[in-house]
């Protein structure tokens, strides 16, 4: 996937564009977000474009150091963000946090 190009599942889609979702956690594959830079952003599903974010900060975290405060970035109890990272990322615990602004 390109730097200026960004998936998500389609069920965050309405977090983002009302902006209570306004982290995500990836891992090492996408860690090369430069600050200050704006992503197209689709759904994983269809492809289907639907907003444009602006990268503030990437920055490498454990699993372990996962935290509440995390968990209100991403409009998720801290239970079910780590059940979802270990749903997508099963086999590491080295993931990087990429905090975004909504463009439009
Ligand atoms: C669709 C895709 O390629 N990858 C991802 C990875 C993560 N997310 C969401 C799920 C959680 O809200 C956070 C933490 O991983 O980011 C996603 O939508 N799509």
């Amino acid at each position: 996937m390109s730097l200026s190009e960004m998936t998500f599942f389609e069920r965050f889609e309405a977090d983002i564009l009302s902006g209570k979702k306004t982290i995500t956690i990836r891992d090492a594959s996408e860690k090369d977000y430069a600050p200050g830079s704006c992503v197209q952003v689709s759904t994983f599903e269809d492809n289907r474009r639907f907003c444009q974010l602006r990268i503030d900060s990437v920055t490498a975290l454990e699993f372990e150091q996962l935290s509440e405060r995390h968990a209100e970035q991403e409009n998720m109890t801290l239970p079910q963000l780590k059940a979802v990272i270990r749903d997508i990322y099963p086999n590491t615990d080295s993931l990087y946090v990429v905090a975004f602004q909504l463009v439009n």
